[in-house]
């Protein structure tokens, strides 16, 4: 992996941003004047209800959407700058289905290096990273399971050597064991080479662990954002608690 370290303060500004979608009846507004800054080598946890727009927030950060209004810098350049491959080889995103090419999990792993005419040195240094064993580098990608999927896919995002990771709900479709597992590990990419992280999740205990910095969405709004210690035992807005206390009845 490229051990780039991050100097500026801030990775990535959202500047007043607005999503809307479109289709042929209506115009849907999906996040409205996300305002906010990530320091560099930090962890934001995202949390808000389903559909209230955390995924569109990491989508955009790697312009697999692009935004109506307003300014989203990473590293200090607008993301609509950027020579769109060196852009996603800065920021790797991981989704929870983890999905994969047709062919071996070989093929998958040194999908991005083959991308950037590189070839991967070390595959089973990534495979140990993820707690996946050798032996599977051999198999269908598509045998594997849903667990085993997603770790591979996580691996496969970290080959580029990303200076930024967005996560969405990485860890929702692993049990227990394997959730800590998977957490470590991004907590060690974070602590050895300075990744910013954006990680979305719905599991309140996981954004409380692994958060520097945490950020409420609803209804496309960011709520509040605080360092996470503070966000979870004093939140300042009123929605914050009640989110809170919901989703604790819930547990
Ligand atoms: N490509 C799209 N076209 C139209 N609407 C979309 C598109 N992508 C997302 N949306 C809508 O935008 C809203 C926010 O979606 P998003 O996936 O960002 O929410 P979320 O907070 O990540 O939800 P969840 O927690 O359920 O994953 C939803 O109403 C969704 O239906």
């Amino acid at each position: 992996m490229d051990l780039e370290l991050n100097t500026e303060e801030f990775i990535i500004e959202f500047r007043h941003v607005c999503k809307a979608f479109m289709n042929q009846r209506e115009t849907i507004q999906v996040l409205s004047d996300i305002h906010a800054k990530v320091e560099a080598g930090s962890i934001v946890t995202i949390i808000g209800p389903s559909g209230s727009g955390k995924s569109t927030i990491l989508s955009l950060c790697n312009l697999l959407i692009s935004p109506n209004e307003g300014d989203i810098l990473i590293h200090g350049k607008e993301v609509r700058e950027w020579d769109i491959q060196e852009l996603r080889r800065q920021v790797g995103i991981a989704f929870q289905s983890g999905p994969m090419i047709n062919g071996t999990a070989l093929e998958n792993l040194t999908l991005p290096a083959r991308l950037m005419g590189k070839t991967l040195e070390h595959p089973k240094k990534y495979m140990d990273y993820v707690g996946l064993p050798e032996e599977l580098l051999s198999r269908e990608a598509r045998e594997l399971s849903g667990g085993q999927r997603q770790r591979l896919s996580l691996a496969r995002t970290l080959v580029n050597g990303p200076s930024i990771l967005l996560l969405d709900e990485v860890t929702s479709a692993l049990d227990s064991n394997s959730t800590f597992a998977v957490e470590e590990l991004i907590l060690q990419i974070n602590r050895d080479q300075n990744t910013t992280i954006l990680w979305v999740t719905h599991d309140l205990a996981q954004a409380e662990r692994v958060g520097d910095q945490t950020w409420l969405i609803m209804d496309g709004r960011l709520i509040e954002s605080a360092p996470t210690k503070l966000f979870f035992s004093e939140p300042r807005e009123k929605l914050t608690r009640q989110f809170l206390d919901l989703k604790r009845e819930k547990v």
